[in-house]
C-alpha cells in the first residue's frame, strides 16, 4: 500500500528546517523524536510527513509543526508523546500544508465517495468526512455528483441556496462552515435531473466540476451516484480522482455491491483509499447492549479480503440521522465518539493519499451509452 519513494517528501522540508539557526540541539533532538512518533495515521513515524518549523525553549518548550496531510487532531497525542520523551511539558502547534501540486485547477486531491448500493449512507458519510478533513486543518470542498438524487443541499442545510455567477463561465460554490459546496440540486429541481441519460449526466457533472470557481482546495469530496453501472464508470473515469472511498453496510447484499464498486474503480485505475462500514451496529442507550442490525463486521471482513484499509465502523445512530436532517455536521455536542470515528477515517484517507502519492487517473477508457 505504501510507496516507499514518497516517504521522504516531507523530510526534505524537515531537512531545510533543520538548517535554520535555532535552538539547534533541542531542535535536532525533537526532529529525531518525531521519527519515533507512530500512530495508525503516521505508520512510519511523523518525521516523513511533517516539517519541524520552529522550536522555542524560552518559556517552556514550544514546537511548531507543519503536517503534510490533514491530521491536526493528532496534536494532543503528539504533544503528549514529546512531553513524555523530554520529561517536561511540550506545547505543540500544528498547521497543514500539502506538498503536492494542484492536480486539477485549484484542487490538490479529488476523492470519490461511492457505494455499490443505494441508501447505505454514502452522502451522509461524504459530508461528515469532508467536515472531518476540514477539522483536521485542510481546505475542503464537496461536489454532489449524485445527479439522480442530490442530497448535499439537504445535508448541508442549503436547500434554498442558489449559486451566484462569478462571470459568464463560472459559478461560485456555496460556503457552509468553511466548506465549499456545489450540487446540481442547487440549480435544478430533483425531478429535472432524474430523466437524464448517461452522457447528459456525466457532462453535467464535469461542467459542475470545471465551471465552479473552487477556492484552493486540499481535498474535494465527490458524492457519487450509487451503483456501478456505465454512468458511474464513465464518471469515475472522467474525474481526475486521486482515490475512492467505498461506503457499505455490513450486510451481504450491500457487500456484494461494494465489491462491484471496487472492481469498477480497479478497472479505471482509481486507487481505493479505504472502506467505511456504515450502520455497523446500534448501541442501545437504555440497556447498553450492542445490536448488529445489518450483521457483524461484514465490511471489515471485505476490507481484509481485498486488502484495502478499513477506515472505520460507524454505528447506526440517532445523532447521525438527526444532524443530517437538520443540515448540520455531526458535532461534539451530539456525540464525541462519533466525531472521533469520522476524524480517524478522514485522517486515514489523508494519510493513505500522502503515502501512496497517487497521481490522477491515467487510464483512458471509452464507454458507450448502450
Ligand atoms: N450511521 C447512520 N446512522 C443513522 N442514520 C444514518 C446513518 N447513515 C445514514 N443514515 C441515514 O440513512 C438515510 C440514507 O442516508 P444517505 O442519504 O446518506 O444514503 P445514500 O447512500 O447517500 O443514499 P442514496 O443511495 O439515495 O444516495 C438518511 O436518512 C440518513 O440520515
Amino acid at each position: 500500500m505504501f510507496n516507499i519513494k514518497n516517504l521522504f517528501r516531507g523530510s526534505k522540508a524537515a531537512e531545510k528546517a533543520l538548517k535554520k539557526p535555532q535552538n539547534s540541539d533541542l531542535f535536532e533532538q525533537i526532529n529525531s523524536l518525531l521519527g519515533d512518533y507512530r500512530s495508525d495515521v503516521f505508520p512510519v513515524g511523523l518525521q516523513q510527513a511533517c516539517s519541524l518549523v520552529s522550536v522555542d525553549d524560552v518559556d517552556g518548550v514550544k514546537v511548531a509543526l507543519t503536517l503534510h496531510f490533514a491530521a491536526t487532531t493528532e496534536q494532543p497525542a503528539i504533544a503528549a508523546f514529546l512531553s513524555e520523551q523530554l520529561q517536561k511539558p511540550v506545547h505543540v502547534s500544528v498547521q497543514v500544508q500539502l506538498l503536492e501540486p494542484f492536480r486539477h485547477s485549484t484542487i490538490k486531491h479529488i476523492i470519490l465517495v461511492a457505494s455499490g448500493k443505494g441508501g447505505v449512507g454514502k452522502s451522509t458519510s461524504a459530508v461528515n468526512l469532508a467536515h472531518a478533513l476540514k477539522q483536521n486543518g485542510a481546505a475542503v470542498g464537496v461536489l454532489d455528483a449524485d445527479i439522480y438524487g442530490p442530497s448535499i443541499p439537504l445535508l448541508l442545510g442549503l436547500e434554498d441556496a442558489k449559486p451566484q455567477a462569478k462571470d459568464d463561465n463560472t459559478l461560485l460554490p456555496i460556503m457552509k462552515d468553511g466548506l465549499a459546496a456545489q450540487s446540481i440540486g442547487f440549480l435544478l429541481g430533483k425531478e429535472d435531473a432524474t430523466v437524464w441519460r448517461g452522457p447528459m449526466a456525466s457532462t453535467a457533472l464535469m461542467q459542475l466540476l470545471n465551471e465552479t470557481a473552487w477556492p484552493e482546495l486540499d481535498y474535494l469530496i465527490v458524492d457519487m451516484p450509487p451503483g456501478t453501472g456505465d454512468i458511474q464508470l464513465t464518471m469515475s473515469q472522467k474525474i481526475p480522482a486521486s482515490g475512492a472511498v467505498i461506503v457499505t453496510t455490513p450486510q451481504d447484499l450491500a457487500l456484494a455491491d461494494a465489491n462491484k464498486g471496487i472492481d469498477m474503480f480497479n478497472k479505471v485505475k482509481v486507487p481505493i483509499l479505504g472502506l467505511l462500514e456504515n450502520m455497523s451496529y446500534f448501541h442501545c442507550q437504555h440497556c447498553n447492549g450492542i445490536n448488529h442490525v445489518f450483521g457483524e463486521d461484514g465490511g471489515k471482513a471485505l476490507a481484509q479480503r481485498i486488502d484495502v484499509p478499513l477506515l472505520g465502523q460507524v454505528p447506526l445512530a440517532h445523532a447521525i440521522r438527526e444532524s443530517g436532517e437538520a443540515g448540520e455536521f455531526i458535532s461534539h455536542n451530539a456525540d464525541k465518539a462519533l466525531v472521533a470515528i469520522y476524524n480517524r477515517a478522514a485522517k486515514l484517507i489523508a494519510s493513505h493519499l500522502f503515502y501512496q502519492g497517487s497521481g490522477s487517473n491515467p487510464v483512458e477508457i471509452i464507454i458507450t451509452d448502450d
